[in-house]
C-alpha cells in the first residue's frame, strides 16, 4: 500500500495519528495545529495583556518543558508582547527533584529565560526527604502537593509576576473531575475545570494546556527533541488519582474524545445556590497572611504539625484534636514568612533577583 498522505496538507507523507482525533498527519501538521490549539485556548480566554511578566512553572518534566517551548514560540509569532520567567520549587526530594532541576537549568539556557528556584527548605524548613522520614510514604503527597501551592505563589511574588502558567494537560483536569466527583467535593468540583484563577490575594494562575491530550504532548516532546527529564517522582504517588488516571486510560482507549468530554461535563456543572452558601469563605491565614479558609492555613498547620511531632495534625481529625489538646503552638515555633502580594508589575518597579540570567540573553 502505498504511504498515507497528511490528511491536512494532502502533499507531505503522514506519519503519525492525532491522539485526539485519530487524523494521520505529518510532522509539521502537527507542530502546527497542536501550537495553534494552544494558540486559540490562550486567546478565547484572553489569558494575557502586551507587558505581563508569567511565570512558567517548571519541573523539568514534560508538560512543563513543552508549555515553555511553547510559549516561547507563540509569544515570537503572535506578538503576545510579554516577559516569560522559569519558576521551579525544590521539594529537596534527593536522586529525582536536584536531577530534575540540572533539566530546568539548561532549559533556561535553550530559551533564554531568567530562572528562580525556591526550596521548601529555605521557605518550610524541611525537605520533602526529611519529612517523608517523619511521615512516611502513605501521606507525604499531601505535604508536598500543599507546599507547592503556597511556594509557587511565593516564588512568583518574588519575581513580580502577573501570572504564573502550569503545564496542567487535558488528561490531568479530566482526572481531578473525576476525582472530585467520586469524592464528592463539589467546591473543587466547581473550580477545577476553570482555565484561569484567581484570589483576591493570589497570583493569576492558568493552564494553558487545559484542552491538550498529553500523549499529544510527549509526541510533541519527541518530534521537538525537547530536553525534558522523564522519571516519576520517588515517593510514592497519590494512590487515589492512579484510579481515576487508571479508569481514565481505559475510556480514552474506547473512545478518545473521553477525555474533553469530560472536562466539558464538568465545565457544565452548575453548582446549587444553597450548596454555594453552604461553602466555606475565604480569607487569610492568621499566621503567615496566605490565603485560607480556616484561621490558619493548611501549609501552616502542616508544618506545625511536623514542629511539634503530631504530623497527622494537618491530615486527619484525630491529628487535628491531638494538635488542639496539645495547647497553643510555643510562640517561638518556626513560621513560614508572612506572605504580601508585590507590586503590580510595571515600569520603576525594583529590580527583580533571579538565580541564573541565560548567559548574553536578557539585560
Ligand atoms: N517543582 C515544581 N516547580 C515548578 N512547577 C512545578 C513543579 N512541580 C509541578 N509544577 C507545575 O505543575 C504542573 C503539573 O505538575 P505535576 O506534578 O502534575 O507534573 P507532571 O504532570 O509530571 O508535569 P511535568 O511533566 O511538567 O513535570 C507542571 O507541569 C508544572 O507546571
Amino acid at each position: 500500500m502505498p504511504p498515507r498522505s497528511c490528511a491536512l496538507c494532502h502533499k507531505a507523507k503522514a506519519i503519525l495519528k492525532r491522539p485526539k482525533t485519530g487524523q494521520q498527519i505529518c510532522k509539521e501538521c502537527f507542530f502546527y495545529v497542536f501550537e495553534t490549539e494552544v494558540h486559540n485556548t490562550i486567546t478565547d480566554a484572553k489569558l494575557f495583556d502586551p507587558g505581563d511578566r508569567v511565570a512558567i512553572g517548571a519541573s523539568g518534566g514534560k508538560d512543563s518543558t513543552v508549555l515553555a517551548y511553547v510559549m516561547k514560540t507563540l509569544d515570537e509569532r503572535y506578538n503576545y508582547g510579554i516577559d516569560l520567567f522559569l519558576l521551579s520549587i525544590d521539594e529537596g526530594i534527593t536522586g529525582y527533584r536536584d536531577d530534575s532541576l540540572e533539566t530546568v537549568k539548561r532549559n533556561q539556557e535553550q530559551y533564554s529565560m531568567p530562572l528562580k528556584i525556591l526550596s521548601y527548605d529555605e521557605l518550610y524548613g524541611w525537605t520533602m526527604d526529611s519529612i517523608v522520614q517523619k511521615v512516611g510514604r502513605k501521606n507525604n503527597c499531601t505535604f508536598c502537593g500543599v507546599f507547592r501551592r503556597q511556594a509557587l505563589d511565593r516564588g512568583a511574588t518574588m519575581l513580580q509576576v502577573d501570572h504564573i502558567v502550569t503545564g496542567h494537560n487535558a488528561d490531568d483536569i479530566a482526572e481531578t473531575v473525576l476525582m472530585n466527583i467520586m469524592r464528592g467535593d463539589i467546591a473543587r468540583l466547581g473550580r477545577c475545570t476553570l482555565i484561569c484563577t484567581q484570589g483576591e490575594d493570589t497570583i493569576r494562575r492558568s493552564k494553558p494546556f487545559k484542552y491538550t491530550y498529553e500523549k499529544e504532548i510527549v509526541m510533541y516532546a519527541y518530534f521537538k527533541r525537547l530536553d525534558y527529564f522523564s522519571t516519576e517522582c520517588i515517593y510514592s504517588p497519590d494512590a487515589y488519582r492512579g484510579h481515576a488516571r487508571a479508569f481514565l486510560k481505559d475510556l480514552e482507549a474506547a473512545r478518545p474524545s473521553a477525555i474533553i468530554d469530560i472536562i466539558h461535563s464538568g465545565e457544565a456543572f452548575e453548582v446549587r445556590e444553597e450548596v454555594r452558601k453552604g461553602q466555606k469563605i475565604q480569607r487569610t491565614c492568621q499566621r503567615c497572611g496566605y490565603m485560607s479558609s480556616n484561621t490558619l492555613c493548611k501549609a501552616c498547620t502542616l508544618l506545625e504539625g511536623l514542629e511539634r511531632g503530631i504530623a497527622e495534625a494537618g491530615l486527619t481529625d484525630r491529628g487535628k484534636r491531638r494538635l488542639d489538646e496539645a495547647g497553643p503552638a510555643p510562640s517561638d515555633i518556626r513560621k513560614i514568612p508572612f506572605f504580601e502580594m508585590s507590586q503590580a508589575a510595571g515600569p520603576g518597579r525594583p529590580a527583580v533577583e533571579v538565580d541564573s540570567e541565560p548567559s548574553g540573553a536578557r539585560s
